[in-house]
């Protein structure tokens, strides 16, 4: 329109030819940092160039209500990255758009991650952060157990049981190949920056291609046996049950859906989404908040009073009681902030050239929400590098995307519809450690000293992962 043409473009650091402004990343610094830091200059809508494409990079309250409420359909599509475009042709949730979105996402969320959902998929919690606790007892007051690792188990299996029933083979293998796409899946591959270049990135591509074809044969055989199973029931005369997300999925793929269609490759892909989107992620929480415990022994001691308290004066505790755990929310609470495992979000796309906070944003550029740095915005936060849980006591301020200085899960419409199966996971976990065993750090390490360095990539764990030795406090059996 007339009234846009006249406005500026966001301001942003100085670009060279053809790069753009990619050394102003290539100084060492983490993203996330990087972007906090030019924002200071620039501004919460800031212009960064990456070889072709415009990235523009939110830090702001007022920022994050435009792209992701008021503004929000013209901000919903994702970039269709490299690794959509040779993987799956975007017919996941992550990366697809429109009507088909919509009905994807509406399955997942009625199939497996509403609250009701969640709700009962309290056994298979149990089972498996059971069969962890008994592991880790007998490394008690002996050797340091890697938490990354052993949590990781835990929220992989329990995302498998729920989605396709089940672990799948040759776990190993798989769940590398998957960490090696969601690794290449941030934002700075060569081709999604030079498009013109893509050749240059023939050998990413093969690269992507090989992971995708480990990936593939695995969910493959999950879906096919789905079906097999189905057809045995159906030739029993068995009832037509629903046993997990994918018997879900298949049934409506084969239901008429106003129109849409649902190939059988999607359920595939969406298999690949829930374990991209909700193992790791769920793990880096967790590693986080007992690393901040850890690093403040005071505050480790007043939440295991609390825990240990509760379950004490209830024989049968379980997950129906969290609920009264309200300093254990809090410190999860506080570790999510100062932690948020995508500091960036996932990218959203601008449709149609518009206007935010007073900038000529372009079509087809790429936005970036900094939830990192807004997490720790003093403007937001008193004391915002400060671990504090009690900043939240009597407070409303959450993390569900009605705070938009607070946004890991981002926000609206296109936010994480896994939230609440994440936090489950996050929260009997945590509990669970806490309850049974107190922790303490390998000898040579002092918990002042404890090493917060943050890993660079689409999910920002421990870069020196946290390392402590399990004493059991609260034998297993007696809960
Ligand atoms: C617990 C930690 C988790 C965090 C911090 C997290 C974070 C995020 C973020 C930041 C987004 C992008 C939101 C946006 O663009 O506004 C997202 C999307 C998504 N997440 Fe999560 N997530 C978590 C757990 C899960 C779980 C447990 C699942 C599934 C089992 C899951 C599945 C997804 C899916 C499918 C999307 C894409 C949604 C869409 O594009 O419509 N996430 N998540």
């Amino acid at each position: 329109t007339n009234g846009q043409s006249k406005l500026n473009l966001p301001p942003g650091p100085w670009t060279l030819p053809f790069i753009g402004c990619l050394h102003h990343l290539a100084n060492g610094k983490l993203p996330q940092h990087a972007m906090r830091d030019l924002a200071r200059s620039y501004g919460p809508v800031m212009l960064l160039r990456f070889g072709q494409i415009d990235h523009v990079v939110i830090t702001s309250r007022e920022g994050v209500q435009e792209v992701m409420k008021t503004q929000y359909a013209n901000f919903a599509d994702r970039p269709l990255l490299s690794v959509a475009k040779v993987s799956n042709s975007g017919c996941d949730i992550i990366f697809s758009t429109g009507a088909y979105w919509r009905l994807l996402r509406r399955i997942c969320v009625n199939g497996l991650l509403s609250l009701k959902r969640v709700k009962s998929l309290s056994s298979i919690r149990h089972e498996e952060i059971h069969s962890m606790l008994e592991c880790l007892s007998t490394f008690s007051d002996k050797s340091p157990v890697k938490i990354f690792e052993m949590v990781s188990k835990v929220s992989i299996n329990i995302v498998t049981r729920a989605v396709f029933g089940g672990r799948c083979k040759r776990q190993e293998v798989f769940l590398k190949a998957l960490r090696e796409l969601v690794q290449l899946s941030s934002w700075f591959c060569v081709s999604d920056v030079f498009p013109s270049l893509s050749w240059l990135d023939v050998k990413m591509r093969r690269e992507i291609l090989r992971i995708y074809r480990v990936l593939d044969s695995t969910t493959e055989e999950i879906v096919q046996d789905h079906l097999e199973k189905q057809k045995q029931r159906e030739n029993n005369g068995d009832e037509d049950v629903e046993y997990d997300l994918v018997d879900v999925l298949i049934k409506t793929m084969k239901d008429d859906n106003g129109g849409v269609s649902i190939p059988f490759d999607s359920i595939k892909s969406v298999i690949l989404d829930m374990l991209a989107g909700g193992a790791d992620t769920t793990t880096t929480i967790i590693e986080w908040t007992m690393a901040e415990l850890i690093k403040h022994p005071e505050i480790l001691a007043k939440v295991q009073v609390e825990i240990r308290t509760a379950a004490s004066e209830k024989i049968d505790f379980n997950e129906n009681d969290l609920i009264k755990l309200r300093y254990l929310k809090l410190v999860i609470k506080e570790a999510i902030r100062l932690h948020p495992p995508a500091p960036l979000l996932l990218p959203r796309q601008c449709k149609d050239t518009c206007e935010v906070l007073g900038y000529l944003i372009p079509s087809g550029a790429r936005v970036l929400i900094n939830a990192w740095a807004l997490g720790r915005d003093p403007e937001y936060w008193t004391d915002a590098e400060q671990f504090i849980p009690e900043r939240f006591e009597g407070s409303s301020v959450d993390f569900k995307g009605n705070n938009l200085e607070f946004v890991p899960f981002g926000a609206g419409k296109r936010s994480c519809p896994g939230m609440d199966f994440g936090t489950a996971v996050v929260e009997i976990v945590v509990f669970k450690l806490l309850l049974h065993f107190d922790w303490k750090l390998p000898d040579s390490v002092k918990p002042n000293e404890l090493d917060m360095t943050e890993e660079f990539g689409a999910s920002c764990r421990m870069k020196k992962p946290l390392s402590l030795i399990p004493i059991l406090r609260v034998p297993l059996s007696d809960i």
